[in-house]
């Protein structure tokens, strides 16, 4: 099946110079790009949600180390290694919880240190198969995590999983695009996610671009609907997948997943392998990103409620793997994932 039609927006472009990233932080009222020259541009990116989304950082964590690798000068691959040392320091820990970004520097050290005279053509043909690698990794889920779901299924998402947070057509947004695309999804709800707002901003707006009618929730609506018979399944991405099946995600995804489970619905996470890190044994052990209070306390630059005293702002939570019904990578589809189909899956422990 062609899913063209849904394929159109693209968060990063490599044009052999720089990174073009479509400002994420504006959408959807702007559409403004950032063209990153250098490294310490594409960590600012991350590190200020530029660009966001676990596969999206850990593309531009490898056009990071493409820029980081062509300022300096080196007789081969493993020299221009030892002399980016410090930026990729830098890259891999621009954010911390989702494991694409440590993976895609640790593979691009990985092509660069192998490389010889070569080395800045093999270190750019990397960086682009990073990227296309996963653009055709989010077809392949898809049409497999589609296959999963009842005909007229009526489907909650959370976050922003699509083309802005991917290379493009994205992951759990790919399921509903696939679904919609062939009949099996009938309706689309999106949660807001508090607090940077990722499903009112940037997935009904791509949703919009596919000519795809979104329904808003508040984060908090998704068990009355649930009681109230109004869906079908909770369809969501991943920042790491943990040996035992454990998944890191946006805060809020541990919510609906409860609510999924109280109620007899399906959860549904989508993620290349790429995301899966079989080193780390299960959820308690991943580092929750904490974000800055004014990312809670103010929307658009307006503060919006009292001047609270403290405030605790971690953006992720782990859904136990006791919650997931499947999950979905382009290797295939695992059903009720425990450590034993894990390891079946991806085996031992991933590379880096
Ligand atoms: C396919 S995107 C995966 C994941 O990344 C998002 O986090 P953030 O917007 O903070 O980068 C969210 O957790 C998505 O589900």
């Amino acid at each position: 099946m062609d899913f063209s039609r849904y394929d159109r927006v693209r968060p990063l472009l490599w044009n052999g110079d720089s990174l073009r990233v479509l400002d994420q932080r504006v959408l959807p009222h702007r559409q403004e790009y950032l063209d990153c020259r250098d490294h310490a541009q594409v960590v600012e990116a991350i590190k200020t949600l530029a660009v966001r989304g676990a596969p999206a950082i850990g593309i531009a964590g490898a056009y990071g180390v493409v820029l980081a690798a062509r300022a300096v000068s080196a007789a081969d691959g493993a020299e221009a290694l030892a002399r980016i040392a410090t930026p990729l320091q830098e890259l891999e820990h621009a954010r911390p919880t989702a494991v694409n970004l440590a993976w895609a520097v640790r593979r691009m050290a990985a092509a660069l240190r192998a490389a010889g005279v070569d080395w800045r053509r093999v270190v750019e043909a990397e960086a682009v198969a990073i990227q296309a690698e996963d653009l055709a990794a989010n077809h392949a889920m898809g049409r497999m995590g589609a296959d999963c779901l009842p005909t007229g299924a009526r489907v909650l998402t959370h976050c922003n999983t699509g083309s802005l947070a991917t290379a493009g057509f994205g992951t759990a947004l790919g399921v509903i695009r696939a679904g919609v695309a062939m009949g099996r999804i009938a309706e689309v709800y999106a949660s807001e996610t508090r607090p940077w707002l990722q499903g009112s901003r940037l997935t009904v707006w791509e949703l919009l671009q596919d000519g795809i009618e979104a329904t808003l929730i508040v984060d908090s609506a998704s068990a009355y609907l649930m009681q109230t018979g109004r869906l079908d399944a909770v369809i969501v991405g991943a920042d790491r997948i943990c040996a035992n099946g454990d998944v890191a995600n946006k805060i809020g995804t541990y919510a609906h997943a409860l609510a999924a489970k109280a109620h007899g619905l399906k959860v549904m996470v989508v993620a290349p392998s790429t995301t899966v890190d079989m080193a780390t044994a299960q959820g308690a052990d991943i580092e929750i990103e904490q974000r800055s209070a004014t990312e809670l306390t103010h929307i658009a630059g307006v503060e919006v409620g009292a001047r609270a005293a403290k405030v605790y702002n971690p953006v992720f939570d782990v859904t136990p793997a006791d919650c997931i019904d499947f999950l979905v990578t382009e290797k295939g589809v695992i059903e009720r994932p425990d450590r034993a189909k894990m390891t079946a899956c991806f085996g031992a422990v991933s590379s880096p």
